[in-house]
């Protein structure tokens, strides 16, 4: 409805992207306390029956999905999976609550936006590799655990990029409309960036990961108080400076690339 619309504003999903950014410093944190685990993301065999030719984190990330989507996951137009699914629901019982109404507030366009296979080829190609120590503990259930949390809270940031896009075109439409037309994404890119907000959320990201990420001890020989350990950057469970590498290169330019993608569509 009309009134569920009023929700949204631009200050309202930036203040959402700045809570996302804890959790998504969080699941770093938690995926860097297992070493790299190579063979979790390999796809050859070995020789062994297997269920496909899938890496076991794909297969967990798939299989996951599969689950969540039947119980109404997708059905959150925040949330985009990573494999295509049957997305019905399964029947509840009679008694069961009705399934939640989500606003609907995104154009049609939406369905035409997704950029998933990229953040999977970044996160397994270039920031697990950055995160994580080189290693092997055999414990690969963990690590695809930890790599879906991560997964899916940066899909759902990045792909948060729609809803800023069409906050974006409502507030201001004759903005946008020539651009649209002429299928300038250029120019789009132009009109959708703020630098200076960009600047604001790459420091903040590094700042969270600082305080996030340090070892809190507690002293225990009688004097009362909490000492944080603000020692040197490698004493951080994540490296701040990966933290902001990952918004300014691969989350801010992905998020744009929703937004910009988004718009092309918004006038067909
Ligand atoms: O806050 C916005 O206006 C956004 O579009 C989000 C975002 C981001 O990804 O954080 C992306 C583009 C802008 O340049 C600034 C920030």
């Amino acid at each position: 409805s009309e009134s569920n619309n009023t929700i949204f504003t631009i200050d309202s999903l930036r203040d959402s992207l700045e809570k996302q950014e804890d959790f998504i410093v969080f699941c770093l944190i938690e995926r860097a306390r297992f070493p790299h685990n190579s063979p979790a993301y390999s796809s050859s065999s070995g020789g062994r029956r297997v269920m496909s030719s899938s890496s076991l984190a794909e297969l967990f990330v798939r299989e996951t999905e599969a689950i969540q989507a039947k119980f109404g996951r997708y059905q959150n137009p925040e949330e985009l999976p990573f494999f295509p699914h049957d997305h019905t629901p399964i029947q509840a019982a009679a008694e069961a609550p009705p399934p939640f109404k989500f606003p609907q507030f995104l154009d049609p366009a939406a369905s035409s936006v997704n950029v998933s296979r990229d953040i999977w080829n970044i996160y397994f190609g270039d920031l697990l590799q950055l995160i994580t120590t080189d290693g092997d503990d055999g414990n690969y259930q963990q690590a695809a655990a930890s790599d879906l949390v991560c997964l899916q809270a940066l899909s759902k940031r990045i792909h948060y990029g729609r809803f800023v896009a069409e906050v974006k075109f409502r507030d201001s439409p004759s903005t946008y409309i020539p651009a649209i037309h002429a299928k300038d994404s250029e120019t789009l890119t132009e009109l959708v960036t703020s630098k200076a907000v960009e600047e604001t959320v790459i420091e903040r990201v590094k700042k969270k990961a600082e305080v996030f990420g340090q070892t809190v001890t507690v002293d225990t020989g009688g004097v009362s108080g909490v000492a944080m350990d603000v020692n040197a950057t490698n004493t951080y469970k994540v490296d701040p400076s990966v933290a902001s590498k990952l918004y300014a290169e691969w989350v801010i330019p992905l998020t744009k690339q929703v937004e910009v993608d988004y718009l092309l569509h918004r006038l067909d």
